[in-house]
């Protein structure tokens, strides 16, 4: 959480590299290049908060390494401050106007660097926070519903294009008006929580994704996973709900809290709409069935 943010320095001239170097390295981690296409190699190698960059190199100048950076996904976002010679203001127009955050003429104040580094940093924080609360639930903390749908649309897209699998569970907690109604809101988001916490654990795939749907009820993504794999993913987690051993004594189910999961593993040609509709089929017939139980829909 307090890992010192990042910075690279990315200047031609060792004296001025080392300058910067010795100012910023109390404060921050510091990572130096000696020419554009280090400073390339570092910023895709490292993902610094932020780049220093000197404009005037001699195989790849400034703004040809903030270009490139911008067109790669991976480093479109790192902020990038101008660190140079040219001071005219067409010079600083340029730079700005590619992306850069701001722009310091050599020679330059070291006061004035810092408090411009701590500016920019600041923002960057702010920025990821931002980030971070437009796509995370709130009293979950799993991802929310907006991150959901843009994943499930990417992941959709990419197993149908290379023909892998891809697999949807939505879970629904059994009876949880009644468990609100019976140990008050408060316990309800709790369990709630809980119940949370135990499904993010429980998917553990590479690009695997517990999300809160909606209310009482979660998604699971599964990118990559047949029906047989995702099916001993959800027992594993009804199992774990189990060991939770969370008292429900108003649920007409049992004396513990459970929950019902539709599932569905998505079928050649099918688009996004029709797998989840599948799923929500199948955690309907899991509700009428009983409850505390999975219905997956059946391979073709
Ligand atoms: N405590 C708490 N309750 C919530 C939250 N979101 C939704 N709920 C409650 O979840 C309950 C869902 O009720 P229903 O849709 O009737 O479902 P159910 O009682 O679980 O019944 P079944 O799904 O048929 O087993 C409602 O009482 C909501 O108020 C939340 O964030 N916190």
């Amino acid at each position: 959480m307090n890992a010192l943010q990042k910075v690279l320095v990315a200047d031609d001239d060792a004296i001025n590299r080392g300058v910067l170097a010795e100012l910023l390295k109390p404060e921050y981690t510091v990572l130096l290049a000696k020419d554009g296409t280090q400073a390339l190699e570092r910023a895709t190698r490292h993902l610094p908060d932020l780049i220093l960059l000197d404009v005037l190199m001699p195989d790849m100048d400034g703004f040809e390494v903030l270009r490139r950076l911008r067109d790669d996904p991976r480093t479109a976002d790192i902020a990038v401050i101008f660190v140079s010679g040219l001071g005219r203001p067409e010079d600083e127009a340029q730079g700005l106007k590619l992306g850069a955050s701001d722009y310091i003429a050599k020679p330059f104040n070291a006061t004035v660097v810092m408090a411009r580094v701590a500016l920019h940093l600041q923002m960057v924080r702010q920025r990821r926070m931002l980030e971070r609360l437009a796509h995370v639930d709130g009293l979950t903390e799993l991802a929310n519903r907006r991150r959901f749908d843009e994943t499930f649309e990417a992941e959709h897209a990419l197993a149908r294009r290379r023909g892998t699998p891809l697999s949807l569970a939505l879970l629904d907690i059994d009876a949880f008006k009644q468990y609100n109604d019976h140990y008050g809101h408060p316990a309800g988001d709790r369990a709630l929580r809980a119940v949370a916490r135990t499904a993010a654990a429980s998917v553990r795939g590479p690009g695997d994704l517990a999300a809160r749907y909606g209310g009482e009820e979660l998604v699971l993504l599964m990118p990559g996973a047949d029906a047989a794999t995702a099916g001993a993913v959800v027992d594993q987690l009804r199992d774990a709900l189990g060991r939770l051993a969370i008292d429900h004594v108003a649920s007409p189910v049992g004396p513990l809290l459970t929950a019902s999961v539709g599932g569905a593993t998505l079928l050649p040609g099918e688009d996004a709409a029709a797998l989840f509709a599948a799923a929500d089929a199948h955690l309907y017939h899991a509700k009428q069935a009983g409850r505390d139980r999975v219905v997956w829909r059946a391979a073709p």
